[in-house]
């Protein structure tokens, strides 16, 4: 079993969890509220911002241009593609996107930004693969799981949010490529190392199933 399977298989009941959590169960028949897919969509502005910052943070530590050009790549995803689903939900909740842009942190995106970011300052090159894996792994599976599910034709509100992050037979994308990259480098890394990019990876799955729950719950800070 390679490294990232074994990851995998440790975090099976969070994904299983995640799967049938309301709000990925709501983007599968359509039932969301306006309210909780623009909690969703202005949270997750502000987590892709981090995740771009992160992704120049994993270049700083990188000794080759492969390397440099798979983060590069992925910054040009965020930047240019993942405005799509975006745009999907603000369609569905009838707003403007530029509307939810720039907004503050609520407690769970906070708490998962930092996580992230302190990986990001304190880390190895494994341990940011192994902190930032779950982001990708846990969508494309959930719209695998969606579009086997509901299999969504083009009048289902949610079309294009699920075949955006489903994958295609034979895909290499970038859940492919952290993982080949972090199997590679889990091959020379010290067990205590070892342990610490599981814990991270375990921890980013939790706080994927809590930023569903965030969104659901339209969360706030306790006092306003
Ligand atoms: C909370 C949260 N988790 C994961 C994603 C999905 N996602 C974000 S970055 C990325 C890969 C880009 O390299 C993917 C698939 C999201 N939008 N929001």
């Amino acid at each position: 079993m390679t490294f990232t399977e074994e990851l995998r298989r440790e975090a099976d009941p969070i994904f299983q969890a995640i799967f049938t959590h309301p709000f990925v169960q709501g983007i599968g028949n359509g039932s969301l509220q306006s309210e909780q897919l623009i909690h969703y969509v202005k949270q997750d502005f502000e987590y892709l911002n981090t995740f771009i910052q992160i992704y120049g943070q994993a270049i700083h530590q990188c000794d080759n241009r492969k390397d440099m050009g798979m983060f590069n790549e992925q910054i040009s995803f965020i930047l240019n593609s993942e405005i799509h689903p975006h745009n999907n939900f603000c369609e569905v909740a009838g707003v403007q996107y530029e509307d939810l842009q720039y907004e503050p942190l609520a407690p769970t995106a906070h708490h998962y930004t930092r996580h992230m970011l302190d990986v990001a300052q304190n880390g190895s090159l494994g341990e940011i693969l192994a902190v930032l894996l779950p982001c990708p792994w846990t969508y494309n599976e959930i719209g695998d799981y969606l579009k086997s599910e509901s299999q969504p034709n083009k009048s289902h509100p949610f079309y294009e949010w699920i075949n955006f992050y489903s994958r295609e037979e034979g895909d290499m994308n970038v859940t492919e490529d952290f993982r080949a990259r972090l199997d590679a480098y889990a091959k020379t890394a010290s067990a205590p190392e070892k342990e610490q990019m599981k814990d991270h990876f375990i921890k980013s799955c939790q706080l994927e199933y809590s930023f569903w729950e965030m969104s659901y719950n339209q969360e706030k800070w306790p006092v306003l």
